[in-house]
């Protein structure tokens, strides 16, 4: 597959383990944003280096948290540069409400994807929304333009839907899987 890289902020690590697990099923490197937005040296060449760059951030008040945000500012470096034209872009978020918002996350991101020039990707997941479908499908969220989790306020890492991580799952693999497609 492609090499793609996950770039994430965690404010408590609900987000993080979803961008492991992604990671995980796609064989994508990690690069962390830091709790004061700021990603390493290393980091920043992993993501000049990828193929493919999937974004994850949690959803804040309606929007990806500053870090996040602080993370998007710095990539403007990048954008002078035209550094991640035609790289193939995806990206996640996960919120506590099973709506939160998140798309308004979502679509920051994929904004973001394309100021640099990206080729974003769909989810391309049909909902799972009948009368019998549950938590432990996948697209239960029934998102398009990226992957949705959620992660009840009370819940540990441990305790996030296995459906929506499955989602997360299916959309690093195609994420990638386009990328090998377009550069590989
Ligand atoms: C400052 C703050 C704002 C939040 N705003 C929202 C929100 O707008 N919608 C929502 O569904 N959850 C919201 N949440 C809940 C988080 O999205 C949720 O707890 C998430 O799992 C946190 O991910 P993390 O552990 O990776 O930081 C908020 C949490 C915090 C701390």
């Amino acid at each position: 597959m492609a090499k793609t890289v996950i770039v994430y902020f965690s404010g408590y690590g609900h987000t993080k383990r979803i961008a492991e697990v992604a990671a995980q099923a796609a064989r994508a490197e990690l690069v962390e944003i830091d709790a004061e937005g700021h990603v390493s040296e290393a980091g920043w060449a992993q993501l000049d280096e990828a193929q493919a760059i999937i974004f994850g951030t949690p959803t804040y008040m309606a929007a990806p948290p500053w870090q996040f945000k602080k993370f998007a500012d710095a990539s403007s470096k990048k954008w002078f540069a035209r550094a991640w034209q035609d790289k193939v872009f995806g990206g996640f978020t996960n919120s506590a409400s099973l709506n939160g918002d998140k798309q308004v996350t979502l679509i920051a991101l994929q904004t973001l994807a394309s100021q640099h020039g990206g080729i974003w990707v769909s989810l391309g997941l049909a909902p799972a929304n009948t009368k019998a479908a549950t938590r432990a499908d996948i697209n239960n969220l029934g998102g398009s333009v990226g992957a949705l989790v959620q992660s009840p306020a009370d819940a540990s890492v441990e305790e996030i839907a296995s459906g929506d991580l499955e989602t997360v799952k299916s959309y690093a693999v195609r994420v990638a899987e386009v990328a090998g497609r377009l550069h590989g």
